[in-house]
């Protein structure tokens, strides 16, 4: 299974096209909207989000609530288009409109310089469009549609946020699914303790005020994946390096960890490696789940538990930072109309959505089939075998 983005932030439309699902699964496009609509919700966002409301038509693979095996097609429009029509329209511009509206200042922190370097871009609009963090609809797009087939699979998946500027959420791992889900639902800041929400609250609310902004660290929680999905035999269908690396692909995301993560390098192996217990009823466990539900590159069947670091937005309101003119070569502080201050808690509905993409197409290249019917059924037989190993 794989997928495709197309779309500028400010054109008309984005467009997400997805192959490789099997025929027969249910798919409503309410399941998509649903997550579209969290991703939209964190606090901290800009006016941006007050002018769009994201929802998915289904364009192509879908018929009478059931996919048809062919390719998936889905369009979210972009509500802002009718502002930038003159801008973002395909007809060509007169040089002077086009002289007037040209980006020439690239914002440290954003692709705007290394982008036009690349493509030779003068006008830096070119690359800022499409570098937006407006794809991630798209991709929350793709990452439902992967979600509604891993929940029929009785895998679930669920994103929240560990910490914002230094404020650390209370510890997930005790909590229950349920909890966990309900935070990641309800919490506009994606976390279960009032106190904590009304803390990060406060100092996004303190950024933002401040013309900065704040970065973080957000959690994927996974229950339900069997062992053995993924691969030790070779390095480019490891799962937790096809994790690792999308995590990282998501924008403003600069590292990933996985269980104990980076804590591992200051423990000794007697702290790290999940001791193994058999019983009856459930086959192998492990007494603890420090490595998160990974070893060789395949999950252990323990809960996945893997975090992305999030850099604060590099837009910054007040505080914008020195950078020069690509035309006149002079120094320059860039003026800024508008941006979001911290985008932590709808990014973590992003990274909810770009792992169980991973998982999903995981799932479908150890267990291929066209129908639907047939993956439920080699899903259940597989957790029996190794059940019973
Ligand atoms: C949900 C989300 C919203 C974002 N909103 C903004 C924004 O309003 N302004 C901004 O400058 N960057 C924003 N970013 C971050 C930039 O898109 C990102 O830093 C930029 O594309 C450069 O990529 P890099 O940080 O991965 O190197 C956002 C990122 C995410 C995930
Ligand atoms: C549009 C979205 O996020 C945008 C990501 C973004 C950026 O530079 O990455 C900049 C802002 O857009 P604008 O420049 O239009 O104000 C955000 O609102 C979205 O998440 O749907």
């Amino acid at each position: 299974m794989r997928y495709l983005t197309a779309g500028e932030s400010h054109g008309k439309q984005l467009t997400t096209i997805i192959e490789g699902l099997p025929a027969r699964m249910p798919l409503l496009k309410e399941d998509i909207n649903h997550s579209l609509l969290r991703r939209q919700k964190g606090h901290g966002r800009g006016k941006r989000m007050q002018i769009e409301k994201d929802l998915a038509e289904i364009t192509s693979g879908v018929r009478h609530g059931y996919t048809l095996g062919s390719p998936i097609s889905l369009v979210i429009h972009n509500d802002d288009f009718k502002h930038w029509t003159d801008i973002m329209g395909e007809d060509p511009m007169d040089d002077e409109s086009k002289m007037r509206r040209v980006v020439t200042k690239p914002r440290p922190g954003h692709a705007d310089l290394n982008g036009a370097l690349k493509y030779g871009h003068r006008d830096m609009r070119n690359v800022l469009e499409r570098s937006s963090a407006r794809e991630t609809a798209a991709r929350v797009a793709a990452g439902a549609v992967a979600k509604t087939l891993l929940k029929h699979l009785g895998i679930e998946v669920c994103g929240f946020v560990k910490e914002i500027a230094g404020i650390r959420a209370e510890e997930m791992t005790s909590l229950t699914m349920e909890e966990k889900q309900h935070a990641s639902e309800n919490s506009p800041v994606r976390v279960l303790d009032k106190n904590v929400e009304k803390e990060m609250m406060d100092a996004i609310d303190a950024a933002k005020k401040e013309g900065d902004s704040i970065g973080g660290v957000t959690e994927v929680y996974v229950e339900g994946m069997p062992a053995g999905i993924g691969s030790y035999v070779h390095y480019d269908r490891k799962l937790d390096s096809r994790i690792a690396g999308s995590v990282v692909s998501i924008n403003a995301y600069k590292g990933v960890e996985f269980g104990i993560g980076f804590e591992a390098a200051r423990e000794n192996g007697s702290k790290v490696h999940d001791e193994i217990a058999w019983d009856k009823d459930q086959g192998y466990y492990r007494t603890s789940n420090r490595l998160g539900g990974f070893e060789g590159g395949m999950t252990t069947g323990m809960p996945i538990v893997v975090r992305g670091v999030m850099k604060p937005i590099p837009t910054l309101m007040l505080k914008p930072l020195q950078s020069v003119d690509i035309e006149t070569k002079e120094p320059f502080k860039a003026t800024v109309e508008r941006s979001d201050a911290c985008a932590v808690p709808a990014a973590s509905v992003v990274m909810e959505h770009v792992v169980a993409f991973e998982l999903a197409k995981a799932i479908l290249e150890q267990f291929p089939h066209d129908q639907f019917p047939k993956l439920q059924k080699a899903i259940e037989d597989y957790r029996e075998e190794i059940r019973c190993f």
